[in-house]
């Protein structure tokens, strides 16, 4: 794939956002072995109801593509399926947002059944609505008027397809849901001595949420400096005391504007949240754009309606920025964070010590509200 990247820039947004959003939008790119031949960007105070774009700025692009011969261009933001079929019309080049992007990268990256269903969940559910209208312009060349032609045709069976084929996938997912509940309730028949704490890690991607699992819990699992390394949610468990035992599980991570799509067919592997009892909401401090991060992370935890459980910040990846272990508690956490915080590096060991406490504590307050 060889893209070329174009964007909005709306007045109120900063230089800086849309660098970083572009940037973003780039490395999804890049995780689909996609090459970005370049970027055009156009001010506009909202989305042009037909093209996203102006359309002057269509023709424009039609003249870039020509010239670089790219033979993608990959939209910034999330379009309408007639947008999507006004842009392909006119550029003559595949057109993609980024739900596209992203469930591309899912559909590689999943490995897990239930996974692997609910991924093409999404697609399916992405590619119905693009179908209304396809096939007319064909139809329209071969068919006279009232008759159907062969595209149209062809659209219409791929529709019918698609509707049957998500019937099916809903009520596999369904059973899967049923049988996932099974299991967290032998897994609790399994520990009845001992009370059973449910922690999920839960940040944006790649700030080191699997590495931190790996580090507390022992297990390996995938760890890597790529955007959505994680899709399949893991659980381990992890003895914190006597009579303490944890339920650590991994998830998916999250980026800004995850499509709603996505966010509902995920909501499976997302249960896990819903059903835990300590949030560890992982932070790259790192990251400059940290902040802007924890938000994205928050507003998608109150759509998934768990925003109020007891969370802990973990700053983690202090390596980067300090050069001691010591040095980190210059790194004074912001007053806004009402909730616990720990300042941790998994890569150099800082902070694990002190984060096992702050569970355990917190856990033992959960403990005793419960008894
Ligand atoms: N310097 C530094 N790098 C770290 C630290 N923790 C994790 N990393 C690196 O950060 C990258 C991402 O780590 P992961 O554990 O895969 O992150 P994740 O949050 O699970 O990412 P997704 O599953 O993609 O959402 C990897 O390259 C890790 O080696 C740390 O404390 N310091
Ligand atoms: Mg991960």
């Amino acid at each position: 794939m060889r893209a070329l990247l174009v964007s909005l820039a709306f007045p109120n947004q900063k230089k800086e956002d849309l660098r970083e959003s572009l940037e973003e939008l780039k490395e999804l790119v890049k995780a689909v072995d996609g090459k970005v031949l370049g970027y055009v960007v156009q001010k506009r105070t909202s989305p042009d109801g037909r093209f996203y774009i102006g359309a002057g700025k269509v023709e424009e692009i039609r003249e870039i593509l020509e010239g670089i011969s790219a033979d993608t261009v990959v939209f910034n933001g999330f379009l309408s399926p007639s947008q999507i079929h006004h842009l392909e019309g006119a550029l003559k080049v595949k057109v993609l947002d980024k739900a596209d992007l992203v469930l591309e990268i899912f559909s590689r990256r999943v490995r897990s059944k239930t996974a692997k269903l609910q991924v093409e969940l999404a697609r399916l559910e992405l590619e119905l609505p693009r179908l209304y209208g396809k096939g007319k312009e064909l139809s329209r060349l071969g068919g006279g008027v009232g008759t159907r032609g062969p595209g149209e045709q062809e659209a219409e069976v791929r529709k019918r397809w698609i509707k049957r084929r998500i019937q099916q996938i809903k009520e596999e997912l369904e059973e899967v849901k049923r049988q996932r509940k099974e299991q967290r309730k032998s897994r609790e028949r399994l520990s009845a001595d001992k009370k059973l704490i449910k922690v999920a890690l839960v940040g944006y991607t790649n700030v080191g949420k699997s590495s931190l699992m790996q580090a507390l819990t022992g297990k390996e699992t995938f760890v890597a400096d790529m955007p959505f390394a994680t899709l399949d949610t893991k659980t381990s468990g992890m003895n914190l005391s006597q009579d303490i035992r944890l339920l650590i599980t991994d998830t998916v991570g999250f980026i800004r504007d995850l499509p709603h799509e996505l966010i509902e067919s995920f909501k499976a592997t997302l249960e896990e949240l819903q059903e835990s009892d300590i949030l560890l909401h992982v932070v790259d401090i790192s990251d400059r754009k940290w902040l802007e991060k924890v938000k994205v992370v928050k507003k998608v935890l109150s759509e998934l309606g768990v925003d109020e459980k007891p969370t802990i910040y973990v700053f983690n990846k202090a390596d980067k920025v300090v050069e001691k272990e010591e040095d980190t508690e210059l790194l004074t956490e912001p007053a806004f964070l009402s909730e616990k915080s720990v300042v941790i590096s998994v890569k150099k060991g800082w902070g694990l010590r002190k984060l096992t406490d702050v569970i355990r504590q917190t856990a033992e307050e959960l403990t005793e509200v419960g008894r």
